[in-house]
């Protein structure tokens, strides 16, 4: 029988077994067997690489639903991106009024979006920055990440800064608003052909579990190579952390210069500062807490394919941005308690969002941190525990409710004349309601009777007492 030392750095031959260690906050380690009850002490197993894992049940309403999803998304843009243009973007004028073909089209926006992308690919390969240990895989690698996000922003921002300096007019982003997107939505069309096919190049251990039914339409939207890479270069993670995170704060940014040159303004309007304020905070936060997005779903579950690619590159710029594009030509004055209110709301909801992230994912990193001692856990079957107490005992995604009660400081300043400002409030419910049951589901098949005494213990999903 192999030490547990040697088991742990050799994992590919310990399939089907498991490690069983005890961990004291001393940092004293034992072999133990796992108590299935809350204990005081930590006790993690480490998990052997297990051979074939069983794929899950397929999400997001199947393979017809993909299609539909597939098709649905880039139209359901294209509506906003045409409505919120109306000079009355309401119900009562939907649809849209379609443009000619050729308006969908400019080489120039295409260019513009491609030296973006490379500009965020350059400095991301920059040797600056922490190299960030990922979560580990299946295969039983660990792979690093170069998290420099925050460098990212910083070195765009005054590269910007210069830009609008040396007389370069970003007002061209409002009015090339429908050429971008197209643009962005090529690219991220061609992206996910590219990921599709280099993922029928890779064995089962570097697939998602999610994207591998066997139909081409479902796992092309799913995504089915976990962490697609070129050499160090991880394509997953840059997509989701740069070009378009930071291009949402450039989008807000052009977005506030717009309306001061279509309203006559000296500045911008004080909603239009809130959302652009609240939003690269947002972003900020993301970035310089870059490393805890490698314990998030996406970086640890979801393939790399269509819903990503699409999502990261033109979803999040080109409909996240939507209340500061309404702000342009809708402004709204606000009175000193509604200020108030949304502010304390964007601080109340960013404290429980950062806290409750922060929990989880130093405890992911290490169950032993001193500083999560006074937690209680539950010990799964397969070596990692599960908070019970904390943020995490309060509700099931304490970081959903934080996450919503920003989206309604953000949605707020555009007051209450279109529902169209509230796209994003509603979207976001949507969203992380689906996202919670998708895990839910996850978490049922990897911890079984543990998750289970979870949700007995921690009744409520988002809310606490409602939902
Ligand atoms: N602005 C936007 O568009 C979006 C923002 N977000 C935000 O991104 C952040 C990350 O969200 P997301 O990736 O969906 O989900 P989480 O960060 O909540 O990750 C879920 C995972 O956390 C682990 N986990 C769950 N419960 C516990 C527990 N009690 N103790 C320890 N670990 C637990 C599980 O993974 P395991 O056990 O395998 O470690 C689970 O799969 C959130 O703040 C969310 O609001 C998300 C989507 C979109
Ligand atoms: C197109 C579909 C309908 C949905 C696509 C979903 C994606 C847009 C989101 C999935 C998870 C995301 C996260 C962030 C942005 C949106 C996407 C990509 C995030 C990077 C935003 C900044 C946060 O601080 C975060 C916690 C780092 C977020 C992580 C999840």
């Amino acid at each position: 029988m192999q030490s547990a030392a040697k088991e742990e750095a050799d994992p590919e031959k310990n399939q089907g077994r498991y490690n069983l260690r005890r961990r004291k906050d001393d940092g004293d380690v034992k072999e133990a067997e796992a108590k299935s009850e809350h204990q005081e002490e930590r006790v993690e197993k480490v998990p052997a690489a297990p051979a074939a894992p069983a794929p899950t049940p397929l999400d997001f309403g199947g393979k017809m639903g993909a299609f539909f999803w597939m098709l649905f998304l880039p139209a359901w843009v294209l509506f906003l991106v045409l409505h919120v243009d109306q000079k009355d973007p309401s119900l009562s004028n939907f649809p849209p009024a379609l443009p000619s073909l050729e308006t969908f089209w400019d080489p120039q926006a295409l260019v513009f979006v491609v030296l973006w992308i490379l500009f965020q690919a350059l400095l991301y390969i920059l040797p600056v920055g922490k190299l960030s240990d990922g979560v580990l895989l299946r295969s039983g690698k660990r792979l690093k990440y170069r998290t420099n996000g925050f460098f990212a922003i910083v070195v765009s921002a005054a590269v910007v800064a210069a830009a609008v300096y040396q007389g370069v007019d970003l007002t061209y982003i409002h009015s090339h608003f429908l050429q971008l997107t197209t643009a962005s939505f090529l690219i991220s069309m061609m992206l996910s052909i590219y990921l599709y096919f280099r993922s029928r190049s890779t064995g089962p251990d570097e697939r998602a579990l999610g994207g591998n039914s066997g139909n081409v339409i479902y796992d092309f939207f799913k995504g089915r190579e976990l962490n697609p890479r070129i050499k160090e270069f991880d394509l997953k993670f840059f997509c989701e952390m740069r070009p378009g995170l930071i291009g949402w704060c450039l989008i807000n940014f052009a977005m506030a210069l717009a309306e001061m040159k279509q309203q006559n303004l000296d500045a911008p309007s004080c909603s239009m500062i809130l959302v652009n304020i609240f939003q690269l905070i947002y972003v900020v936060d993301g970035l310089w807490n870059e490393e805890a997005i490698l314990t998030t779903m996406d970086l640890m579950h979801d393939g790399f394919g269509y819903m990503l690619a699409f999502g990261d590159l033109v979803w999040v710029p080109f409909t996240y941005t939507l209340q500061a594009r309404y702000l342009v030509s809708h402004p709204k004055p606000l009175s000193l308690p509604l200020l108030t209110t949304i502010i304390i709301l964007k601080i109340v909801g960013f404290y429980i969002f950062r806290k409750s992230n922060s929990e989880k994912n130093a405890f992911r990193r290490n169950p032993s941190d001193p500083r999560l001692s006074h937690l209680k856990t539950i010990p799964t079957a397969t070596g990692k525990s599960l908070l019970v107490s904390g943020w995490w005992g309060v509700v099931r995604h304490p970081n959903y409710l934080g996450d919503l009660i920003m989206a309604l400081a953000w949605s707020l300043p555009c007051g209450f004349s279109h529902l169209l400002p509230w796209y994003y409030m509603i979207y976001f419910i949507i969203l992380l309601v689906h996202r919670d049951s998708r895990d839910m589901n996850e978490c049922r098949r990897k911890y079984g009777s543990a998750w289970d005494e979870y949700c007995r213990t921690v009744r409520y999903r988002i809310i606490p007492r409602v939902y």
